[in-house]
């Protein structure tokens, strides 16, 4: 296990749903942390019924148990970074909200709404809340190019769009807001995420593989950044190495025979820090390490 200058093993708490299937969730999130040397908690929020095909029940647990949980990790434990996900209902938003305004650790909120089947992770009329109570909370935010839509109202189907919405999001309270590039048309052979702070962008890409071996990409990433931040490192290194660790582990899937529809990424991968980020220019993963180049914006 990793530990900091103070000798301390780097600890990391997810806020988020179960995912039955293994992918998402929780148990992507806990196996990120391990892959990254962090020692990972957990907080439930809901419990779902999935698998690679799709969402077949949710259930989203009371408030009182979210926080009881909350409150015994950070009696004993302690963390030194927070990742929320999917967050199940309005009251359980108000309770970790709560809950969070007290804490002295980076956190990352990944605004989680809708599985890559469809289904509703998050009630259209809870959106507010997270506008209202997490987006403030949040040292980055990292949603998807329809999250970002439905938290800004800006269309998201370009690199373009998706720097605005990300300069958008900044303005509703995320110190580093990532526009996830997954969902982008015409993205050409790169996934390219975007990243606004302090009035530049930086853009993290990766070859797009040809898979549909995807599930949990976005609670994967968001867990990668937190585990890198309890680590100690800076926001733009922590985005970089989440998006060398996630690119890492969506390849060694893409051969996977793991469920029948959209599989789960490959966990056991390595990240790659990378020595020097600097804001406002692009850098592309290859796999091995990143390449610097003009920030195609
Ligand atoms: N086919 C792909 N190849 C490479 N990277 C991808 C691919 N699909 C998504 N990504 C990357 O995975 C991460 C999660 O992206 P996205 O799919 O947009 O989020 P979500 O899973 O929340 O919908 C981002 O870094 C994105 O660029
Ligand atoms: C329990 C749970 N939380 C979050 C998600 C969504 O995960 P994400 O990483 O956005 O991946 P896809 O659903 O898009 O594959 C989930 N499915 N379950």
């Amino acid at each position: 296990m990793f530990r900091r200058p103070d000798g301390h093993v780097a600890r990391m708490l997810t806020i988020a749903g179960s995912d039955s299937g293994g992918g998402a969730g929780i148990q992507a999130d806990l196996k990120t942390a391990h892959q990254f040397g962090v020692y990972g908690m957990s907080v439930v929020t809901a419990i779902t019924a999935q698998n690679t095909v799709g969402v077949q029940a949710v259930y989203p647990l009371p408030a009182e148990i979210v926080r009881a949980q909350f409150e015994s990790v950070r009696d004993d434990l302690g963390f030194d970074a927070i990742k929320t996900g999917m967050l199940g209902d309005r009251a359980a938003i108000h309770a970790i909200a709560d809950a969070l305004a007290g804490v002295d650790c980076p956190i990352v909120v990944d605004p989680v709404m809708i599985a890559k089947g469809g289904e509703a992770l998050l009630q259209p009329d809870d959106v507010a809340a997270v506008i209202e109570r997490m987006l403030p909370l949040a040292d980055v935010a990292t949603p998807n190019a329809p999250e970002a839509e439905r938290l800004t109202g800006i269309p998201v189907r370009s690199l373009a769009d998706a720097a605005r919405a990300a300069e958008a999001l900044a303005r509703l309270g995320a110190r580093y807001a990532v526009v996830k590039g997954g969902h982008l048309d015409g993205a050409g052979d790169l996934a390219m995420d975007v990243v606004f702070h302090g009035g530049a962008w930086t853009v993290f890409a990766a070859p797009r593989v040809p898979s549909r071996k995807t599930h949990g990409t976005g609670c994967t990433l968001s867990s990668a950044i937190a585990a890198a931040l309890a680590r100690g490192a800076r926001p733009l290194e922590a985005i970089a190495a989440a998006k060398s660790f996630i690119s890492r582990a969506i390849a060694s899937a893409a051969d996977w025979d793991v469920g029948s529809g959209h599989g789960p990424t490959d966990h056991s991968q390595c990240p790659v820090f990378p020595d020097h980020i600097e804001a406002g220019r692009m850098y592309v993963f290859d796999g091995r390490q990143f390449a610097e180049a003009a920030l195609p914006l």
